[in-house]
């Protein structure tokens, strides 16, 4: 069998994997090699965050333009937004990426990485088997799959790939899950001319952010038309003559779901209900250890897990800073140091490109007090601030900060309403850098910006946490 040896093997090759590998070596004289056996970047490049974000863009700025005094309504061109979406996948071409990665110094080799004992990897590709032996750290950055119960095996649904990958609209859409992959996927697809239901088994939708949140997001999907099913469970489905058509093609005849509320007949199902970490086919054992032990984190020395393979959130900054996190700790290793870590984890903010937009950061009101926290909770219509009023005729929404009573530190924040992704990154700067409320109003935004809106936010407080706490 062919043999290659490397100072750092990554198993994986999108965000996580890629970051892990270039941290591990930069400015080293180690060598790395990202083990690939689809495309280079993962899947958030080619199915996942790019192409979404690619697809809602222009589906936003339509919006506006709908409610914005001094301007045409611009239309969304189906044809267009396919096309944009394929630009930004590069057409599901990874060259582009493989020049990055070669460029900084990074191997690719293509294949199914799988353990096979201690540091070491066996490839297998098309022309045959390779073994990569790794002398410093093998990385575990095969990211996640989605979830598909049996019962919606043979109707062959639609995943996330298909919906981003969308290349045949059907007419009637059911999606099934009320969280973040159906919000967004709704809003495209319904702007590509489908007819879009979403069969939510919660009574509400977006269930890990502040229920006020879910409410807006709910509100804004009815007034575009979509047609939102809360508490329904899906009991049975089947279709007519399913086929594997392939990404983003019909996967058949009618489908026909058997729920809660009654049966519902639609042309294409879409099932987004989460995802776990892929983790099955990884060699694992071959090292004495189970998935449970990589997403707790009991792993040995020469063994990492980063992004949605390691088990926490599934989201791409926070795989990234992961990495960077596992890159700096095995290139310092190496080198017999210690890189230096804060003492606790960074706090996770999450943007859900919906209408309106959702950003948050840290705990949920409940999830503070839940975790034994005295909390004080600000909340403030999002039109508030002139800067947010500015953005677009009908501001909705309401952006929410928590306070811990006694150390006046901000534990969590969410903003609900135009452009809220860009005003969440204060937030996360404020818990990361522990910045009491009393310092934080004097971080002065600028006028009429929509950072104004923490200026509302920070007066909205008790009197008394404008001094240091006694
Ligand atoms: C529709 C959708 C939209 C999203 N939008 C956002 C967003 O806007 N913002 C955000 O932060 N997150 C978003 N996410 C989440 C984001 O896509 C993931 O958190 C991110 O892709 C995880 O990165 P990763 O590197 O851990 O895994 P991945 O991107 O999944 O990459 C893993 C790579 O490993 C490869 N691989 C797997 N097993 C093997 C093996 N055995 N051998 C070799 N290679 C292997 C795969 O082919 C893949 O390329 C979205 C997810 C979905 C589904
Ligand atoms: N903008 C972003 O950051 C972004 C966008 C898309 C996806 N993502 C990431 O991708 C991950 C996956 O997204 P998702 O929307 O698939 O998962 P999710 O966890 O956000 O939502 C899953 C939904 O499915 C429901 N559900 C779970 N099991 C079910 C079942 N058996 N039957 C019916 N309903 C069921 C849940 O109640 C929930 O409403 C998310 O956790 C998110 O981190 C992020």
């Amino acid at each position: 069998m062919d043999e290659l040896e490397h100072d750092v093997v990554v198993i994986g090759g999108g965000p996580a994997g890629e970051n892990a590998a270039q941290y591990a070596v930069e400015g080293t004289d180690m060598t790395a090699a990202i083990i690939e056996r689809e495309l280079l970047g993962g899947e958030c490049s080619y199915w996942a965050c790019m192409p979404s974000k690619a697809l809602l863009r222009p589906v936003a700025v339509a919006d506006i333009t709908a409610d914005l005094q001094g301007v045409t309504t611009a239309q969304v061109v189906p044809s267009e937004l396919l096309a944009r979406r394929d630009y930004w996948v590069s057409s599901y071409d990874d060259s582009g990426q493989v020049g990055w990665a070669e460029g900084a110094g990074l191997a690719v080799v293509r294949g199914d990485g799988r353990l096979a004992g201690e540091r070491t990897v066996v490839v297998t590709s098309a022309e045959g088997e390779r073994l990569v032996r790794a002398r410093h750290a093998v990385v575990i950055a095969t990211g996640s799959a989605a979830h598909v119960p049996d019962m919606y095996a043979d109707a062959l649904p639609w995943d996330s790939r298909d919906a981003t990958g969308v290349v045949e609209v059907p007419d009637r859409l059911v999606v099934v899950g009320g969280g973040v992959v159906a919000c967004e996927a709704a809003i495209w697809m319904a702007a590509l001319g489908s007819e879009v239901t979403l069969v939510v088994r919660d009574h509400r939708l977006l269930g890990r952010t502040e229920p006020f949140a879910g409410e807006a997001v709910l509100k804004g999907l009815r007034e575009r038309g979509v047609t939102v099913r809360l508490g329904t469970s899906v009991d049975g489905v089947r279709r007519a003559d399913p086929a594997a058509t392939g990404t983003g093609r019909i996967h058949g005849g009618a489908v026909t779901l058997t729920t809660s509320d009654g049966e519902l007949e639609a042309d294409e199902l879409l099932l987004a209900i989460g995802r776990a970490p892929r983790l099955d086919d990884v060699g694992l054992d071959t090292v004495g250890l189970s998935a449970d032990d990589v997403t707790s984190g009991r792993l040995p020395e020469w063994l990492h897990a980063v992004g949605d393979a390691s088990g926490g959130p599934p989201l791409t900054h926070w795989g990234k800073h992961q990495a960077r996190v596992v890159g700096a700790r095995i290139a310092a290793a190496a080198s017999g140091e210690v890189a230096w870590e804060p003492d606790r984890e960074a706090p996770v903010p999450q943007v859900v490109f919906s209408d309106p937009e959702v950003g948050s950061v840290g705990m949920t009101e409940a999830g503070a007090r839940d975790a034994g926290h005295d909390v004080v909770v600000t909340r403030v219509p999002t039109s508030a601030a002139a800067g947010t009023g500015l953005l677009r005729d009908h501001v909705s929404g309401e952006s929410q900060l928590v306070v811990d009573a006694s150390t006046r530190l901000l534990l969590g924040a969410t903003f609900v309403g135009p452009e809220a992704g860009e005003l969440v990154h204060a937030a996360t700067v404020a818990i990361t850098g522990d910045v009491p409320v009393h310092v934080l109003r004097h971080a002065v935004a600028s006028y009429p910006t929509a950072s104004e809106l923490w200026l509302r936010l920070l007066e909205e407080l008790p009197r008394d946490f404008r001094q240091p706490p006694a």
